[in-house]
C-alpha cells in the first residue's frame, strides 16, 4: 500500500516536513469549522465537533439571549453538525415570520422522524401545497367549523364542572395536581378530537397519556431528542438507536389506538350530524378532497393531542405554582369573579372582556414562563435579511422566551407582575408581543382552544377552591426550577384545594 506522505513529499520526506503536512491538515480543519456560509449571521462557534452543544446549560434559550447581546438580535449558532440561525426580538421576529411567510415557515425533514412519522400530521410538515391545505383544515376545524351542534366552548365549560368534583373529591387533602390538569386537558383535546372523554382514573386513558406524553416527562429523552435535531446522524449510534426504537414503537401504539377509533368513527359515521374533527376529516376524505387520505388522519390526529396536551396543562400547573407564592393575587382574582361571575354562577368566555385583572394574570402567566420556550423553522429559499444571507435549508430558531425576556422591552421580566397588563383605569392593556404560541403560517393551529382552556379551568378553579400550599411540604416550590426539556414545565406538584 502506498503511503500519502511519500506520494506528496518524495524524497522529501522527513520529521520537519512531515510535521508541516500535519500542520496544514490541523489548520485547514480548523478552517473549515469556523468557515461559515458567505454574509451569515454572526455568533460563536464553539469547539470542532460539538460547536457550541457543550456551553448551552439548562436553559439554552436563556443563553441565546445571553448571546444575542454581543452578536445581535439576528444571530447564528453552530451546534454539532447544524448551522442555525436565531431570532431573539420581537422585531425581527415579526418582519421574519409575518411578512415572509414562504421564506421562513419550513421544517427540517429529518430523515429518523420521517420513517416514523412519514411525513404525515402537521408538526413536523414542510411548508408546501399538502402542509397549506392541512393547516387550512385544522385552524378551521379547530375553531369549531364542521363538528356538529356541540361547541368548543361547552366542551371545555363541561370539563370543568368534572375538574372541580375531582379537586372536591380530596376532601382539603394534599394532591397531585400536574396529573390531574393533564387529565382535564387530555379530555378537551379527546372530546374535540375523538368526541369523548374518560373519566380520570380510566385505565384506557392512562395509557394513552403515558403513550402520548413518555418523551416529555423523561428528561433524558428531551435531551437525546435535542442532540439529535443538530446531529441527525447519532440516530445509528447507541444509545440513541435505542431512544429512537422506543419513539418508534410508543408511535406506532399510539396510531393503533388512533386507528381502532377511527374505524368505530367510520361505522357509525353519519354525514348530516358530524360529531368532533375526525368525522370533519372523514367528509373530506369521502369528498375525495386532495391530499385527505385515513392514513394522515391518524399521524394528524397524534400531533394534535400531544401538541394540545402538554402545553397547556403546563400552563395551569404553572398557575397553581404561582397561585403559592401570591396569595394576594388569588384573592384579587377570586374579587373579580365574584364581581363579574358570582360565586356559584358558570364561567363564560363572554364574561372575559369584562374580567381585567384576569386577563392581565393570565397574559403575564404566557409571558413569563413560556411553555414552549422556542420553536424551530426551516428556511424555504435563500433570503437577504436584516442585512444578512441566509441559505435555502438553514435551521431557525425562534425564540419566544427571549421575546418574553427582553429587557429592552419589559421592565423586571423575571418578575411575575400581572399589573404591566393595567392602565391607569385598571383597564386590561393586551400586547402583541407576547407570542407564546408563535407568529406566522406556523403559528399553534389549537391557539383559541387553549386560550379558551386556561380562562375558563383557572377561573372556574379559582372561584370554587382556595389553591394551597401541601402542609407535609418543605417549601414552596420554586417558580424558576423547572424539567426543561421539550417543554419548560414545573416538577410534579401537591397542592391542597380548599373548598370556598
Ligand atoms: C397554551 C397552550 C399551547 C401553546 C403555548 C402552544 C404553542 C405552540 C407553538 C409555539 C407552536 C409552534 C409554532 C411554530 O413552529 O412557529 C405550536 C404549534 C402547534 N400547536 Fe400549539 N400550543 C398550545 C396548545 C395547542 C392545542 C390545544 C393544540 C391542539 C389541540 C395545538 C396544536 C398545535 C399544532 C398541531 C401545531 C403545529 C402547527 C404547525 O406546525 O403548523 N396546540 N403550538
Amino acid at each position: 500500500m502506498y503511503n500519502p506522505l511519500v506520494l506528496l513529499l518524495g524524497e522529501n520526506l522527513n520529521a520537519p516536513n512531515t510535521l508541516c503536512v500535519f500542520g496544514a491538515i490541523f489548520v485547514a480543519s480548523l478552517y473549515y469549522w469556523y468557515k461559515r456560509p458567505n454574509n451569515f449571521p454572526p455568533g460563536p462557534r464553539g469547539i470542532p465537533l460539538l460547536g457550541y452543544m457543550p456551553f448551552m446549560g439548562k436553559y439554552p434559550e436563556a443563553k441565546l439571549l445571553k448571546l444575542s447581546e454581543t452578536y445581535g438580535p439576528v444571530m447564528s449558532i453552530r451546534l454539532a453538525t447544524a448551522e442555525v440561525v436565531v431570532f431573539n426580538e420581537f422585531n425581527t421576529l415579526h418582519e421574519a415570520l409575518i411578512k415572509h411567510p414562504n421564506k421562513f415557515s419550513g421544517r427540517i425533514d429529518f430523515e429518523w422522524m420521517k420513517d416514523i412519522s412519514k411525513n404525515l400530521g402537521l408538526v413536523t410538515v414542510d411548508y408546501g401545497p399538502f402542509f397549506r391545505s392541512q393547516r387550512k383544515f385544522g385552524f378551521h376545524t379547530l375553531r369549531g367549523f364542521g363538528m356538529g351542534k356541540k361547541s368548543m366552548e361547552s366542551r371545555v365549560i363541561e370539563e370543568a364542572a368534572f375538574l372541580n368534583e375531582n379537586f372536591r373529591s380530596h376532601e382539603g387533602k394534599p394532591f397531585e395536581v400536574k396529573s390531574i390538569l393533564r387529565a382535564a386537558v387530555a379530555n378537551n383535546a379527546s372530546s374535540v378530537i375523538f368526541g369523548k372523554r374518560y373519566s380520570y382514573d380510566d385505565k384506557e386513558f392512562a395509557k394513552i397519556i403515558e403513550i402520548m406524553l413518555e418523551e416529555f416527562e423523561d428528561q433524558a429523552f428531551a435531551a437525546v431528542n435535542l442532540i439529535l435535531f443538530f446531529a441527525p446522524k447519532l440516530v445509528n449510534i447507541p444509545p440513541f438507536t435505542k431512544f429512537h426504537r422506543q419513539y418508534a414503537r410508543s408511535t406506532r401504539i399510539f396510531i393503533d389506538m388512533i386507528r381502532k377509533s377511527v374505524i368505530e368513527h367510520e361505522e357509525t359515521y353519519d354525514e348530516e350530524n358530524p360529531r368532533d374533527f375526525i368525522d370533519a376529516f372523514l367528509k373530506e376524505i369521502k369528498a375525495g378532497s386532495d391530499f385527505f387520505s385515513n392514513e394522515q388522519l391518524f399521524f394528524y390526529v397524534r400531533d394534535l393531542m400531544i401538541a394540545g396536551t402538554e402545553t397547556t396543562s403546563t400552563y395551569l400547573t404553572w398557575t397553581c405554582v404561582i397561585l403559592l407564592h401570591y396569595p394576594q393575587m388569588q384573592k384579587k382574582l377570586r374579587q373579580e369573579i365574584n364581581e363579574i361571575i358570582g360565586p356559584s354562577g358558570t364561567v363564560q368566555m363572554s364574561h372575559k372582556p369584562k374580567m381585567h385583572y384576569t386577563s392581565a394574570f393570565i397574559q403575564e402567566l404566557l409571558r413569563f414562563r413560556t411553555a414552549l420556550p422556542m420553536t424551530y423553522h426551516k428556511m424555504n429559499e435563500d433570503a437577504e435579511f436584516n442585512g444578512y444571507s441566509i441559505p435555502k435549508d438553514t435551521m431557525v430558531l425562534v425564540n419566544m422566551w427571549a421575546v418574553h425576556n427582553d429587557p429592552n422591552v419589559w421592565e423586571e421580566p423575571l418578575q411575575f407582575n400581572p399589573q404591566r397588563f393595567l392602565d391607569a383605569d385598571g383597564k386590561f392593556i393586551v400586547s402583541n408581543q407576547v407570542i407564546p404560541f408563535s407568529l406566522g403560517a406556523r403559528r399553534c393551529v389549537g391557539e383559541q382552544l387553549a386560550r379558551m382552556e386556561i380562562f375558563l379551568l383557572l377561573v372556574s378553579i379559582i372561584q370554587k377552591f382556595e389553591i394551597l400550599p401541601d402542609p407535609d411540604a418543605e417549601k414552596i416550590p420554586a417558580l424558576d426550577d423547572a424539567v426543561n426539556g421539550l417543554i419548560y414545565s414545573p416538577f410534579p406538584l401537591r397542592i391542597v384545594a380548599k373548598q370556598i
